[in-house]
């Protein structure tokens, strides 16, 4: 069960009779309790008293309000603490409690411009103080304006993923322990029904889209009237084409009179995008675009070239040697985390083995986000849902073993790790066919990244491992050949043609990678071999095989010059070093062709799908005569099949007339004719069966009764002649 770590306050609301304690929309039953909540009024309100700001309060807030124009001169650079900036008391409380004192860069430069109530777009690296960039002003334009709990929900903060919006509302409760407004996580996978009516008294909401618009459409008591700032966090994933119907929808329903603020590490400038989160004049804030690099600097980023096949003995080694670190890992697919996972935890490499994706349970996904935050030494697999955002603690390494579908999720992935100070590195594998396109597309995007080579000699094979606790685990097998497919499918699917080619992929070796000793039969790779093979007929030279087999050479040279040993060497001996730039891989007329491999959807466009309707068209057009199922008994004649023989006289007459095509209102009604026919025969069926069951009844009464009988006539006799009439009748029995 999720458990609320204890350093968080539960108690930041809750001034306001109705207010909600900031934690109580997220958290677990104990919290659901408001002990500071008054009787319902006469007007069967629930508000019983409005508190009155005090005069101190007031005071304050028309200092800082006077003191706003001064932000107008103040040059960033000079904010070295936040007391330079006109902030509420509280604010600053929260903020000293809760470390925080000198403003980052985001902070400073977004901060002049969103506390005097602009919209502002700003994108800065990952792990550089985002989060606080945004709570600060919300906190301030909530408490400037006095906000109560009357007023309903004055901040929506939306978020791509559970996970982020848990963490920012984990930030919230720090930082705006002070305040007196409500909060609420809002988020797909709780319970909803919880949230109904309490919704209506939040303050501050954090959700993820879809919940937010759930309650939007379906919730009489969301009030979004009042909304006076809108934030997104990772606002180019919140604009992009997966959320753009729900955000659409979102946008349409919030009042255009409002304060929007997008954060990001990879801001989008689209206008369109900007106009649809209804920006007005914003300002842009780009933190870092000077700057030499896109990722921190603190972060070390090197890649290793690997084939698919040997992805799992890169990983088993890797984390071998690394026992002493917390690693991320990131997959492509949840049934690959899922199979990891498992295969790993069952293998045992010597430290805590964790899975995170988007199909686990709600509650175990927090469960697992919040354990990783915590352990020292572990490593979690995920997919691309652990990939933004998420502040965890003191990675010491990202390792992507499944390449990133473009250059952004690279961003947000290795940016897990060299968050604010610290340093960390990330390791990237790429297969031959994908190095050359996918080093050219993060060449162009700054990203300082280096080629590492392996030390083959420490490389450990878990293979026979592998195999023997899969034919232990039935399951395990199951979940292997899955994520098999689900590997294979993935980069099929993958937009980008020029870094993912599923041609390349050795199937035999990749299912022996995974402890499969039979390779599982994937249909839409069988298809296209098939098509490229019919082509190949026509054409002496096709592109598309001459990539498959010389691919499948050159990885699997490349695969007999990999030792698979088993050393189970110290985990201080590093066997990662810098690149000895080694001619591994594709040769340039291979990389040339798997562009020309044929994309599969276009192949399969092309062939019109076989439906019921044209088969039968087809036989009614060739006269043929379709095969009959008859049944004989033991001498040999046919068995009528006595559904057939109650068919009604409008079928019959059918039947005897030799019309080809269909005719849709005859039949029906011969089916209307029909289903009378049928309804009788189930009747007379239901007759029978009831009649059968009232004969049983009836006898069993009978006998009851005859025994009953039997039990009185014995009963009236004297005693002795009872035992002389029980005596004879066992007799006779015998
Ligand atoms: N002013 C500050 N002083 C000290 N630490 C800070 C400050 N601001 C933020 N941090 C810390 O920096 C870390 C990263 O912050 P945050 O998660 O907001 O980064 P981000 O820019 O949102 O990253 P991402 O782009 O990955 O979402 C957090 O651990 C946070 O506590």
């Amino acid at each position: 069960e999720l458990t609320v770590s204890t350093h968080v306050q539960p108690n930041i609301a809750i001034s306001q009779a109705e207010c909600l304690p900031i934690r109580a929309m997220g958290m677990k039953k104990k919290h659901k309790t408001f002990s500071k909540r008054g009787p319902r009024n006469a007007k069967g309100s629930n508000f019983k008293y409005k508190k009155k700001k005090s005069d101190v309060e007031k005071a304050e807030i028309s200092l800082l309000e006077s003191s706003k124009t001064k932000l107008d001169g103040l040059n960033p650079e000079e904010i070295e603490s936040f007391r330079v900036l006109p902030l509420s008391k509280k604010t600053l409380k929260g903020l000293r409690e809760a470390g925080f004192t000198v403003p980052t860069k985001v902070q400073r430069q977004s901060l002049i411009f969103s506390l005097r109530g602009q919209d502002v777009v700003a994108a800065a690296k990952t792990g550089s103080g985002k989060t606080l960039a945004f709570i600060i002003p919300l906190l301030e334009l909530l408490y400037h304006k006095k906000w109560t709990g009357m007023d309903g929900l004055g901040v929506l903060v939306i978020t791509p993923t559970r996970e982020l919006a848990y963490q920012i509302f984990e930030v919230l409760n720090k930082v705006g322990k002070e305040h007196d407004f409500s909060a609420g996580l809002v988020i797909g996978g709780k319970d909803l029904k919880y949230e109904w009516n309490r919704i209506s008294s939040c303050n501050i909401m954090i959700c993820t889209p879809g919940r937010l618009l759930q309650h939007m459409t379906e919730n009489a008591e969301f009030v979004s009237d009042n909304v006076q700032m809108l934030v997104l966090d990772e606002a180019d994933q919140c604009l992009s084409m997966g959320f753009a119907d729900t955000m659409n929808c979102i946008l349409e329903e919030l009042p255009s009179e409002r304060q929007t603020l997008l954060f990001s590490a990879t801001q989008t400038r689209d206008v369109k995008d900007l106009i649809r989160a209804g920006c007005n004049n914003p300002i842009f804030c780009s933190v870092h675009e000077h700057s030499k690099t896109i990722t921190p600097k603190s972060l070390q980023e090197s890649y290793v070239l690997c084939s698919a096949h040997d992805k799992f003995t890169f990983l088993w080694s890797f984390i071998r040697h690394h026992r002493k670190h917390k690693i991320l890992v990131f997959l492509a697919t949840c049934k690959q985390v899922q199979y990891y996972f498992h295969m790993l935890c069952k293998l045992q490499p010597g430290l805590s083995v964790m899975g995170l994706h988007g199909s686990m349970h709600q509650l175990r996904r927090m469960a697992v986000y919040d354990e990783f935050c915590r352990k020292k030494h572990a490593v979690l697999i995920a997919t691309d849902v652990a990939a933004r955002g998420l502040d965890i603690p003191a990675v010491d390494w990202v390792v992507q073993v499944d390449c990133p579908e473009d250059v952004t999720t690279y961003i947000h992935r290795v940016g897990r790790t060299a968050r604010y100070s610290r340093s960390g590195e990330a390791i990237l594998l790429l297969t031959p066919s994908e190095e050359p396109a996918m080093l050219d597309c993060l060449k162009a995007k700054n990203i300082p990244i280096e080629k590492i080579d392996v030390d083959q000699s420490k490389l450990q094979g878990a293979n026979v491992k592998m195999e023997i606790v899969l034919s232990k685990y039935n399951n395990l097998k199951e979940e292997a050949v899955r994520a098999f497919k689900s590997y294979l499918k993935h980069v099929a699917l993958m937009r980008n043609k020029k870094v993912f080619d599923v041609a390349s992929i050795d199937l035999d070796a990749l299912a022996r990678s995974l402890g499969l000793v039979v390779t599982p039969r994937v249909r839409f790779i069988e298809k296209q071999l098939k098509q490229k093979s019919g082509s190949n007929t026509t054409n002496p030279a096709p592109a598309g095989t001459s990539t498959q087999s010389n691919t499948n050479k050159a990885l699997t040279s490349r695969l007999t010059t990999l030792n698979f040993g088993a050393d189970d060497s110290d985990e201080d001996d590093d066997f990662l070093s810098t690149a000895k730039d080694q001619n591994i891989g594709l040769s340039e007329e291979d990389s040339q062709d798997t562009e020309v491999v044929e994309e599969p959807q276009k192949t399969q466009s092309k062939k019109k799908p076989l439906t019921k309707y044209a088969v039968v068209k087809k036989l009614l057009k060739k006269n043929i005569q379709v095969n009959q199922r008859v049944i004989f008994d033991e001498e040999g004649e046919e068995i009528l099949d006595p559904r057939k023989q109650q068919i009604s006289q409008a079928a019959r007459k059918e039947q005897k007339e030799d019309v080809t095509g269909i005719n849709i209102s005859k039949l029906k009604q011969i089916m209307h004719e029909e289903d009378k026919v049928d309804k009788k025969i189930h009747a007379s069926k239901l007759k029978e069966k009831n009649c059968v069951k009232r004969k049983a009844r009836e006898q069993a009464r009978e006998a009851k009764k005859a025994r009953q009988a039997q039990s009185n006539t014995l009963e009236s006799l004297p005693v002795d002649e009872q035992e002389q009439l029980a005596l004879f009748l066992l007799r006779n029995k015998h």
